[in-house]
């Protein structure tokens, strides 16, 4: 049986079917993003000419390192393809992301993509969101007001640390980030907007109608699945 990292490089793998020449392409952040990259990364040396915008300062980093030509919006303001990870992946392509982080740049990039594409591993396929922890991104003063308001959402958050035991978590963005629940998201719009409404909270995990297609990588194939596909 192949492993979750055989799989994750699987569907990464799969993905470069969506790639042609002179596409602006998004680069997602993640386990998953970044095995993608590194493929890129070998098709640029071999003679792919793509322009990459980044979801993260550590997918600029390792697709400049690549020899990928990295741009941003002052340059386009449109991404042709953009290949991201997930956390959860459920029914009309409904996700949770921002597992490690990146969820504010990702939601940039993916809202400035014709299509973005989820790779993932069949363990990412849920029926309902909010198993894995919604992660909201918040600006550090209102922190404490943010989790009040959260927790009459039904919400209980904690801050997240970095991992390296440093303190805080600190985006991209220089904000802290909010891992909420577990919890059962029965409608992830409907609470999508009530977080948002929140004054101090700058975004959160759930991509709701971003995703046009996933791959999802299972024991047997890498399967296509939709927004109208079925979550077995
Ligand atoms: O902030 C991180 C991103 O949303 C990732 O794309 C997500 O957490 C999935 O990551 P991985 O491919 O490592 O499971």
């Amino acid at each position: 049986m192949p492993t979750q990292d055989e799989l994750k490089l699987q569907a990464a793998h799969e993905a470069l079917r969506f790639i042609e020449p002179g596409m602006v392409v998004g680069l997602g952040s993640g386990s998953t993003a970044t095995l993608f990259i590194k493929l890129l990364g070998e098709k640029v040396k071999k003679g792919l000419v793509i322009r990459g915008i980044a979801s993260s300062e550590d997918s600029a980093k390792l697709g400049a390192e690549l020899g990928i030509p990295i741009i941003d919006f002052h340059s386009a303001t449109e991404i042709d393809v953009t290949i991201d990870g997930a956390d959860e992946v459920a029914p009309g392509l409904a996700l949770i992301k921002g597992g490690g982080g990146k969820l504010l740049r990702e939601k940039i990039v993916a809202s400035a993509s014709k299509k973005f594409i989820v790779v993932a591993d069949a363990s990412k396929l849920v029926q309902t969101l909010g198993k894995f922890p919604l992660p909201i991104e918040v600006i550090p003063m209102a922190q404490p007001l943010v989790s009040k308001k959260l927790e009459l959402l039904g919400l209980h958050s904690k801050i997240r640390q970095a991992k390296d035991g440093s303190g805080n978590y600190i985006t991209d963005e220089g904000n802290l980030i909010l891992d909420c629940g577990p919890t059962v998201i029965e409608d992830p719009i409907a609470l999508g907007e009530k977080i948002s409404a929140i004054t101090g909270v700058v975004e959160h995990g759930l991509f709701i109608n971003f995703a046009n297609l996933a791959l999802i990588a299972g024991e047997s194939e890498v399967k296509q699945y939709t927004r109208e596909s079925q979550i077995p």
